[in-house]
């Protein structure tokens, strides 16, 4: 039996943690024979709710579930953590755009980032989920300054598995015959979800759908999917959001396929023109609990447009907190 990875997870009483938690505890992030220890924070009023959630763990008896500790404390709830989900946030309601949480979680993650440099793992892999991701990224990650900054990633994994679902569905294939989906930038309404690169079963997407149907059709949908979720539910994706962290960190801790990538929001280092020290959303490929960034792919003015956008209110988000960034 290998040793059990211990996983810390913020917001653990909330809706995301709720549908993601048994899924850890069940070896669907790092496989069937990995055990882990599950590290939770929660906020003190949260706790009594997270014990409620710690008994029903326990009463799945899960066989590579080796111990569950809570705290209200991130200095305990990091400590020697080889793996963070920071999901513990605000979420939006509806009418908001997620930067409108700007400044209600930016000393959240100001904090974590603090606990993470003091108590992780130095071989620590954290993702960032709590909106707006990549901006709150990028406070933890300079709050955390003897950590390498590869270790950090924000999730835009929910928006590529849902332009998959929507080009699967459009061209009748299955999701698994598609390849090399892109989510570029922020996971924001300005994010660019790009088919130019895309194959369903082998065959170049671009030459299987029109301009329009991309243009008027699934880049607002891929764009604007998590407020059609709150607008439905009234309240913000919770499984597929759990079943994207899952995706994440499979992905980067078990590799993604010879013939495929997926989309991660990490630091950039200039990819594709793209400044600099933001957390932008790039084309990856993972092996071995590494990711590097697909390079040499094709852009042309169509794609650039976008790009530049959604790079243009990262920068404005880095600017709206630039006093949290040491
Ligand atoms: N990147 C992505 O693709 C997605 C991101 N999200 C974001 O994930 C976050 C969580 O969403 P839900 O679970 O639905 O929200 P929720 O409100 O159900 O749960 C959040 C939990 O975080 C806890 N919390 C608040 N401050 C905390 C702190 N300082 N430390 C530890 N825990 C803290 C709360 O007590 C609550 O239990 C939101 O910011 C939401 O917008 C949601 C879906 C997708
Ligand atoms: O839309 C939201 O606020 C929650 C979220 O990030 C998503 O569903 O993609």
């Amino acid at each position: 039996m290998k040793a059990p990875v211990r996983v810390a997870v913020t917001g653990a009483a909330g809706q995301i943690g709720y549908s993601l938690l048994f899924r850890i505890a069940a070896g669907e992030m790092f496989g069937k024979d990995q055990p882990v220890i599950l590290q939770l924070l929660e906020i003190t009023p949260a706790l009594e709710v997270l014990e409620g959630v710690v008994m029903e763990l326990e009463d799945c008896a899960f066989p590579l579930l080796a111990g569950v500790t809570t705290s209200d404390q991130a200095k305990i709830a990091f400590r020697d953590a080889h793996f963070i989900l920071l999901i513990g946030a605000k979420p939006r309601g509806p009418g908001m755009e997620r930067r409108d949480l700007l400044e209600a979680n930016a000393a959240i993650f100001s904090q974590q980032g603090k606990a993470i440099d003091a108590m992780a793992s130095r071989s620590v892999r954290v993702l960032v989920v709590g909106n707006p991701a990549n901006t709150n990224a990028l406070i933890v990650q300079r709050n955390a300054p003897t950590i390498a900054p590869r270790r950090f990633t924000a999730m835009t994994r929910l928006d590529h598995n849902r332009a998959l679902a929507q080009l699967a569905s459009k061209t009748g294939a299955r999701v698994n015959e598609l390849r090399q989906m892109i989510i570029w930038g922020n996971h924001s309404s300005t994010q660019y979800p790009d088919i130019s690169q895309a194959t369903v079963k082998g065959r170049r997407a671009n030459g299987l759908v029109d301009r329009q149907w991309l243009t008027q059709d699934f880049i607002p949908t891929v764009q604007q999917r998590g407020a059609a979720i709150i607008r439905a539910r009234g309240q913000s994706s919770a499984a597929s959001a759990a079943n994207a962290i899952i995706d994440h960190m499979r992905s980067w801790i078990l590799g993604t396929p010879e013939d495929d990538w997926v989309s991660m929001a990490i630091l950039s280092d200039g990819s594709y023109g793209i400044a600099e020290g933001l957390f932008f959303s790039f084309p990856c490929r993972c092996s071995a609990g590494n990711y590097q960034v697909v390079e040499g792919l094709e852009i042309d003015e169509f794609s650039r447009t976008r790009m530049l956008a959604t790079e243009q209110e990262l920068a404005e988000e880095r600017g709206a907190i630039k006093h949290l960034l040491p």
